[in-house]
């Protein structure tokens, strides 16, 4: 038995034609609630035996445990054999008044629940009609049925969008769910019971009879940031660009429809060919293509602004937008504002760019006790440990979206990803010669000897803003799997999320080794992008790019920082950025287009006759030149942070909020508790902690500080799972992947 619970979210809806009909007649269904419009949440149920009753009760009970990710409206459909109940909680936003889900084809043979926002509506809606489809809403979810109809398991390949969805087949007896490319939306399975369950949010398995158990294995390797893992036994994410199936015969596939493909060096760069100018026009007119489409919606829209381009150039395109249909019209912003840190506060920039368009800017200045207070809930909104305030700090942003009446922002996640911004990319950009930049454009490059040392030097002796220096893990670590990725240097920031070994118990450690996030990375990947990694055919910096994109972005930006924190409070967020067509084009460009080097006046490093310098995501910066203000186009990228004050300026003799809260929480008992970490390490920490908070000169949190969160996140997801004290690697109760009942088997095609 399958249950789904998926949330979506509804966004105003240029199409208000159809007049309003009665609610259609479901196909032995429950319809619960009344209808409006919605954002959403999804859960369903599947039952593997035929004739055992569905229980409606426990799929509302488990829609209301994601009731946040849509408030407007309850659909739960239930097919006739008890075989499969979809459930569905929606956020309404595309025809709020006929959009309810679940949704039903004509024949009343095919429904589906989905979750997110389907772009080239228009487009593809008369493209099906040609072809025969008989549309009964107005409703972008819509186009899921009918395109299902033409194109069957590969559907989402033709989806342009955010979205999660569950498809059920009563004629197949199948069903089909499906993420989008990049992982902007949730959606997670497992099997419990005899049944399969589907859902937007892992605590809505817990009506199904799930509990909750730690896979430990995945905590330790860091399989909730690496890959399909999540920090629950048998739970796992449908990663980004794959959709999921389930037979009749109750067997489960997982199958890749997308994935990122580079230009890969050596490649026949005629067919290619193009001016610098043309590569800067063409990134312009996709980025304002996938800003403008994103401003459809049924309701009102604002956008989050930071101090850095990728927001301010959405804000910039939308402002633009809005002024042609209304000249008068003022596009509202949402920022966070942090004056007690004014070394890393972006407030004062984003006003000068809001200034600038004419925009209404709403400020949002979250105190240490605010963020401290939101930090166990963005625990568990997010079911994962949060090593900072960040996700916090969106709560408290979000918050005040949804008080003065947004349901939609627009922001700027995934452009970091796609252009090179994080100056930790640096080394690995370095790591290979960028032939095809030069081959394509002539761009004038370091030569052999400069690339050499540069790259010696940022190694060896990484400068502050490198990041490379932050992480825990040395360069010598993990060296087989770093191998498996060409000899990636990023891993040691990705890794930064877990704690040193120190912290797991000797006889966890005995078990599963130390922490080594870059296997988990190297064995996730289909072994075929990693032979383009390994290979050097993807330049290093493609190489360090996919690596982010299919950890920290998919499993942390877009679900801690992006997804969660924004249905924490019924907003629904769109990136712009992560527009495939966009992306398909920007990953044809080569390496120098994206980190940029030029030649510098400052004195040049070792006996080098010249000095460099990079400029981080400089096609974009280009390209979206004339919709943000000058200082913005020469700002250089800053890392989106819900800094606290630094702790000497608050302690006289006091704790700070969040030395109080995190001494009043982390016990020794609650640690003993969860069963794998150390006690030992973490009272020292804590010790440590409160005698000598740190207050690093990026703005981040003290090194202390973060262990602790990461603690103090089991602590309260145990408390909100019951999750039982980890007693011991069982073999019968495997933690690791592919044995579990949720995990790939039959035919799995997967990677
Ligand atoms: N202080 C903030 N206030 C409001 N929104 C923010 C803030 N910081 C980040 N965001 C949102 O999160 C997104 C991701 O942050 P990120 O720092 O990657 O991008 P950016 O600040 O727009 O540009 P850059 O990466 O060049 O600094 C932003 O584009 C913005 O939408
Ligand atoms: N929030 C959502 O997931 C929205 C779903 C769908 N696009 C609607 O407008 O109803």
């Amino acid at each position: 038995m399958i249950l789904l619970s998926l949330c979506c979210h509804d966004f105003p809806c240029i199409r208000s034609r159809i007049p309003h009909r009665p609610p259609r007649p479901y196909c032995s269904a429950f319809v619960v609630g009344a209808s409006t419009c919605n954002m959403c949440g999804i859960s369903v149920v599947c039952n593997n035996h035929l004739g055992a009753p569905q229980s409606v009760d426990e799929l509302q009970k488990s829609l209301e445990l994601i009731r946040h990710r849509g408030p407007d409206d309850t659909g739960i459909y239930v097919s006739p054999d008890g075989r499969i109940g979809l459930g569905h909680v929606r956020l309404a936003i595309i025809d709020v008044a006929h959009g309810k889900q679940p949704l039903s084809d004509e024949t009343e043979a095919v429904h589906c629940v989905v979750n997110g926002e389907l772009y080239d509506y228009a487009s593809l809606r008369a493209d099906l009609e040609v072809k025969g489809s008989k549309f009964k809403t107005d409703s972008d979810s819509e186009l899921v049925l009918h395109l299902y109809k033409h194109y069957g398991l590969s559907l989402a390949f033709h989806l342009r969008g955010e979205f999660a969805f569950v498809l059920y087949d009563s004629t197949r007896r199948l069903i089909l769910a499906a993420r989008d490319r990049f992982g902007i939306k949730p959606l997670y399975y497992t099997q419990v019971n005899g049944q399969l369950l589907l859902a937007s949010e892992i605590k809505a398995f817990l009506p199904f009879g799930f509990k909750a158990a730690w896979n430990v294995e995945s905590i330790v390797h860091q399989g909730e940031y690496a890959d399909d893992r999540t920090i629950f036994r048998g739970v796992y994410k449908i990663p980004p660009g794959h959709y999921l199936t389930y037979d009749r015969h109750n067997q489960l596939r997982v199958v890749t429809y997308w994935d990122h493909s580079f230009l890969t060096q050596g490649a026949n760069v005629i067919h290619h060919q193009r001016s610098i100018d043309d590569a800067i026009a063409a990134v312009r007119q996709l980025v304002v293509n996938s800003v403008r489409i994103r401003l459809r919606s049924d309701v009102p829209f604002a956008v989050n602004l930071s101090g850095g381009i990728d927001s301010a150039a959405i804000a910039g395109i939308a402002s633009a937008a809005l002024k042609e249909r209304d000249p008068n019209a003022r596009l509202d912003v949402f920022t966070l504002a942090f004056p007690d840190r004014q070394d890393v506060d972006e407030a004062p920039v984003a006003r000068r760019m809001a200034e600038s368009v004419g925009a209404i800017m709403h400020v949002v200045r979250p105190t240490e006790e605010e963020l401290v207070a939101e930090f166990e809930p963005s625990v568990w909104y997010s079911e994962a440990p949060l090593i900072y305030l960040h996700g916090a700090g969106k709560i408290l942003l979000s918050k005040a979206v949804r008080e003065r009446g947004f349901k939609v922002v627009l922001s700027g996640e995934g452009a970091d990803e796609l252009f090179g911004g994080y100056n930790y990319l640096l080394p690995d950009y370095l790591r290979q010669p960028d032939t095809l930049s030069s081959d394509m454009f002539g761009l004038a490059l370091p030569t052999e000897p400069e690339r050499q040392a540069i790259l010696q030097a940022i190694t060896t002796k990484p400068r502050a803003q490198d990041h490379v220096s932050l992480s825990p893990i040395s360069l010598t670590d993990s060296q087989l799997a770093r191998e498996m990725l060409g000899g990636l240097i990023t891993h040691r920031v990705i890794g930064i999320t877990g704690p040193p070994h120190e912290y797991f118990s000797q006889r966890v450690l005995e078990e599963h080794g130390k922490p080594e996030i870059a296997r988990s990375i190297s064995e996730f990947f289909p072994p075929h992008i990693r032979e383009e990694i390994a290979s050097g055919r993807w330049h290093s910096l493609h190489g360090a790019l996919y690596v982010v994109q299919k950890t920290a972005l998919g499993n942390i930006i877009l679900n801690h920082l992006g997804d969660r924190p924004e249905m924490a409070n019924s907003v629904e967020g769109r990136p712009p950025f992560l527009d495939h067509k966009l992306v398909e084009y920007v990953n044809t460009l080569p390496a120098s287009l994206k980190i940029r080097p030029f030649l510098s006046a400052s004195k040049p490093q070792q006996n080098l006759p010249r000095s460099w310098n990079f400029i981080e995501k400089w096609v974009l910066r280009e390209a979206v030149r004339p919709f943000v203000t000058e200082e913005i186009y020469n700002i250089k990228k800053s890392m989106y942070n819900s800094p606290i004050p630094p702790p000497t300026s608050t302690l006289a003799g006091r704790s700070t909020p969040l030395q109080a809260h995190l001494a009043a929480r982390i016990t020794k008992e609650a640690v003993d508790q969860l069963g794998f970490l150390r006690w030992e390490t973490v009272k020292a920490t804590l010790a440590e902690f409160m005698e000598r908070p740190e207050s690093p000169a990026d703005g981040g949190l003290d090194p202390n500080a973060r262990r602790l969160l990461y603690v103090l996140s089991f602590i309260v997801l145990r408390e909100k799972f019951q999750v039982p004290k980890y007693t011991t690697c069982s073999l019968s109760s495997s933690e690791g992947k592919g044995s579990e009942p949720g995990g790939y088997e039959g035919n799995s095609t997967k990677h």
